[in-house]
């Protein structure tokens, strides 16, 4: 199932910047080893945001959850999901 995923992070200014560092190097690896195993399809950054929007391809609700639930910044993102399938009129291969 593919699901298209906003995520907003906002990281509270009182965090020591040592520990936001930490945490956003240890995100980094998360969002890649799920980018090597085709979990996280695409990530694009917002621009003018701390923001990005992602493709998703899991099986099912529950995966996309542990997924988002395990991300090392989830306490400081705002996630918004929409499921997807694919369009009549798209011509693409592999879409959905
Ligand atoms: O920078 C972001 O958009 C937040 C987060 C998502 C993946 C990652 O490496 O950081």
């Amino acid at each position: 199932m593919l699901f298209h995923v906003r995520m907003d992070v906002t990281i509270p200014h009182d965090l020591p910047a040592s520990e936001a560092a930490e945490i956003i190097a240890k995100e980094k690896a998360y969002s890649q080893a799920l980018q090597s195993s085709g979990k996280w399809r695409h990530i694009w950054r917002i621009a003018g945001a701390y923001a990005n929007y992602s493709v998703f391809d899991v099986k099912d609700n529950a995966e996309l959850h542990e997924i988002l639930s395990g991300l090392p910044l989830f306490k400081f993102m705002r996630i918004e999901v929409a499921p997807l399938l694919r369009h009549p009129s798209s011509i693409r291969d592999g879409d959905g």
